[in-house]
C-alpha cells in the first residue's frame, strides 16, 4: 500500500510496486533510497505508457500527448524513440522543441545526464547563436521553436530532416504553427502537451 509522508512522521523510503515499475514512499531512507536515474526515470508517469505512445507515434502521423508538469514527457519520450523504437537508427535524428532557450539547455543536459552520455554527442541543442551538436553523432536534438522555424527559411522543405520525426513541445503559440507548416510539408509530427 502506498503511504504518504506526513509531517511529523518518519521519512519514508521506496518501494516497487507489483510490476516493479512505479514505486511508492514506505518505511524509512533517504529520499530516494539508492535508486540509480533509470530507477528515477521508472517512476515518472509517462514511463507507464511508454508502449502506447510508440504505438500511437508509429501509426499515426500526429499524436497528441497531455500530462501533467514533471510527468516525463519532455526528457523521456525523446528517450523511448531512442532506445526502444530505434528511431535514431542510420543517422536519423529526434528533434524535440521548448519555447525557451533555457528550458532547451536545461533539458538537453539533463537528457544527456540520464543517458550518461556527454553533451554534444548523442544528445545535444541548438538555440540562436549556440549549436552543441555533431553531425552524424546527435542522436536527439532540442531546440527552440525559434530555430526550427528559422531552419525552415532557410530550407523550406527541411530536407535534411527528411527522416526524421519530430517531437514539438507545445506550450507556445509558434509551436502551434511550427506544427501546422511542417504537416504541411507531409512531416510526421508528435506533439506533447502539458
Ligand atoms: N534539469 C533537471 N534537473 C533535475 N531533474 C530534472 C531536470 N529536468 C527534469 N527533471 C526531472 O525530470 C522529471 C520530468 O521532467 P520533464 O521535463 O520531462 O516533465 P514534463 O512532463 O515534460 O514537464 P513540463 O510539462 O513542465 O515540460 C521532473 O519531474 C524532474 O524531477
Amino acid at each position: 500500500m502506498p503511504q504518504f509522508w506526513k509531517p511529523g512522521t518518519e521519512k519514508p523510503r521506496l518501494l516497487d510496486d507489483e510490476e516493479g515499475v512505479i514505486d511508492f514512499y514506505c518505511g524509512c531512507g533517504g529520499r530516494f533510497g539508492d535508486s540509480s536515474i533509470e530507477r528515477l526515470r521508472q517512476r515518472l508517469p509517462v514511463y507507464k505508457y511508454r508502449t502506447a505512445i510508440l504505438y500511437l507515434v508509429e501509426t499515426h502521423s500526429t499524436t497528441i500527448v497531455v500530462g501533467e508538469t514533471g510527468s516525463g514527457k519532455t526528457t523521456q519520450i525523446p528517450q523511448f524513440y531512442l532506445k526502444e523504437a530505434g528511431w535514431a537508427d542510420g543517422g536519423r535524428v529526434i528533434a524535440c522543441t521548448q519555447p525557451r532557450r533555457l528550458a532547451v539547455q536545461a533539458v538537453a543536459s539533463r537528457v544527456a545526464e540520464e543517458m550518461g552520455v556527454k553533451l554534444e554527442e548523442e544528445v545535444g541543442y541548438t538555440i540562436r547563436f549556440e549549436d552543441i551538436t555533431k553531425n552524424g553523432v546527435t542522436m536527439i536534438k532540442f531546440l527552440t521553436d525559434g530555430v526550427l522555424l528559422r531552419e525552415m527559411m532557410d530550407d523550406p522543405l527541411l530536407t535534411k530532416y527528411r527522416n526524421i520525426k519530430r517531437l514539438m513541445q507545445a506550450a507556445a503559440v509558434e509551436a502551434a504553427a511550427v506544427v501546422v507548416m511542417i504537416e504541411n510539408l507531409g512531416k510526421d509530427v508528435h506533439l506533447v502537451h502539458s
